[in-house]
């Protein structure tokens, strides 16, 4: 099941932010993109979602488990995303907010055994009818990870997603991150300034319409 992305290019009105950008990524792969603020990492995930902002248009090909979804609508891509807000509802309980992200037609007893799945994954077994404020800054990011891989999308992208989280939680909520993914075996994407972050693979965009690969 991996993500291979080929020939990318962005434009944003007439500058080129990407130029023919192609990478593969592995099941259970983290690879990080790195690179200067506005060189165009965040509009190169909002393309791979189906999601660009009017005035950036986006040409190349994105294959993900075998399947071409470049010319798929955003909800039919299976691309879960995360960032660095947490953006769970303040009003929804935890265990609201985890239904959100379940996929549609299943069974109560289904649903509820999928949350309570979540939750332990979540090591928050029993905080099903906290509300997000009553949550940790690590524990609200466990609970946005849970849910967004309760919709059981087949890549991940996180643009920065521990970026607000304190220096202590931060290594801690990145290994749970990293972990969970690599145990459900999905691709993922991680844009970030970190270097600390980067647990493999570094793509480093550049502005002047270069992109290099390195293997750090
Ligand atoms: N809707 C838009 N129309 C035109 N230009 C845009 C639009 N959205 C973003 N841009 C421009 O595209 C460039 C890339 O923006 P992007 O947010 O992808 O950068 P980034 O690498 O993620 O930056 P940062 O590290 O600061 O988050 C920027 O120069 C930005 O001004």
């Amino acid at each position: 099941m991996s993500l291979e992305i080929s020939d990318v290019s962005l434009r944003a009105s007439k500058r080129l932010l990407i130029d023919k950008l192609s990478l593969s990524v592995a099941p259970g792969e983290i690879a990080s993109i790195m690179g200067p603020s506005g060189c165009g990492k965040s509009t190169l995930l909002a393309w791979l979602c189906g999601a660009l902002p009017e005035g950036i248009t986006g040409s190349g090909t994105v294959m993900l488990a075998g399947e071409r979804i470049s010319d798929r609508p955003m909800e039919q891509r299976g691309i879960g995303l995360l960032f660095q807000d947490d953006l769970l509802f303040p009003h929804m309980n935890v265990e609201n907010n985890l239904a959100f992200g379940l996929p549609a037609g299943l069974s109560r007893s289904e649903r509820q055994h999928r949350i309570q799945n979540a939750l332990r994954a979540a090591q928050l077994e029993g905080y099903d009818k906290h509300a997000p404020s009553q949550l940790s800054g690590g524990q609200r990011a466990r609970i946005s990870l849970m849910r967004t891989l309760l919709a059981e999308p087949k890549a991940l992208l996180l643009d920065e997603p521990f970026s607000k989280l304190d220096a202590h939680l931060r290594g801690q909520v990145r290994e749970f991150v990293f972990t969970t993914i690599q145990q459900r075996n999905i691709p993922a994407l991680l844009v970030t300034h970190d270097r600390q972050d980067c647990p493999e693979r570094i793509i480093t965009l550049e502005t002047n319409d270069t992109v290099s690969v390195k293997n750090d």
